[in-house]
């Protein structure tokens, strides 16, 4: 089964949709330029609304020592997103599990990879496109992951929506997916039908409770 992180929320609506719909981790972006950022404050008030089987990542990129040791002392996040090339002894002075994103755009762009073997518990692969971090809609060509060994599991990521996920899991069969602008009606703002629509592409089940579980 592929996993399905469901990133850039900031709205409990939306926070309470992707747990009744059955997404597997839910990412909150706390990188000051983007239009998805949420405060420490802010997470901690969205909080409750996850149930302890759902993973709660913090995305963060060019995090300095001190925000990271914040980020751990507030006790909100199961995983950290790397998303910004942080070095792997940032990486690994962080007790959470580790998320390492990669840009990508050409094979090349994979090797970065090596440095952070022993430390990553999975990467996440994201798009190399006009120097953003992340959040950039677009899909990279799948084709250059074809052979490589991550050693680690990986996270298919960049611009995936209900009308290329199928084609994405069949072409590079990550370990999980990465949803997040495509999934939207404006920056932040998650489109309920398209989150439906996303699940029912990937095969998982409908909104959990539904005839399942209960009386
Ligand atoms: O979404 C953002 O604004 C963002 C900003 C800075 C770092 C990461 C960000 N998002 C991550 O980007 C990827 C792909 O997003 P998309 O599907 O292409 O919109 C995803 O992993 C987000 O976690």
């Amino acid at each position: 089964m592929t996993r399905v992180k469901l990133c850039g929320l900031t709205r409990p609506e939306d926070v309470r949709a992707a747990v009744e719909l059955g997404f597997d981790a839910l990412g909150f972006i706390l990188v000051p330029t983007s239009p998805r950022r949420v405060t420490f404050e802010a997470v901690a008030a969205l909080r409750p609304l996850v149930p302890p089987f759902v993973a709660v990542v913090a995305v963060v990129a060019g995090a300095a020592e001190e925000e990271l040791d914040r980020l751990v002392a507030s006790r909100l996040f199961d995983a950290v997103q790397f998303h910004g090339g942080e070095t792997p002894d940032l990486v690994a002075s962080v007790p959470l599990r580790r998320i390492v994103a990669l840009s990508v755009a050409e094979r090349g762009d994979l090797d970065r990879a090596r440095d952070y073997g022993g430390v990553a518990d999975a990467f996440l692969l994201d798009t190399k496109w006009g120097g953003k971090r992340g959040g950039t809609g677009r899909s990279f060509d799948w084709n250059v992951l074809r052979g490589f060994d991550f050693g680690r599991p990986i996270v298919l990521a960049g611009g995936l929506g209900p009308e290329n996920l199928k084609r994405a899991v069949e072409a590079v069969g990550p370990d999980a997916v990465d949803l997040n602008s495509r999934l939207e009606s404006a920056p932040g703002v998650k489109d309920r039908r398209l989150m439906e629509e996303a699940m029912r592409v990937l095969g998982r089940p409908g909104p959990v409770g539904e005839g399942r579980g209960r009386g």
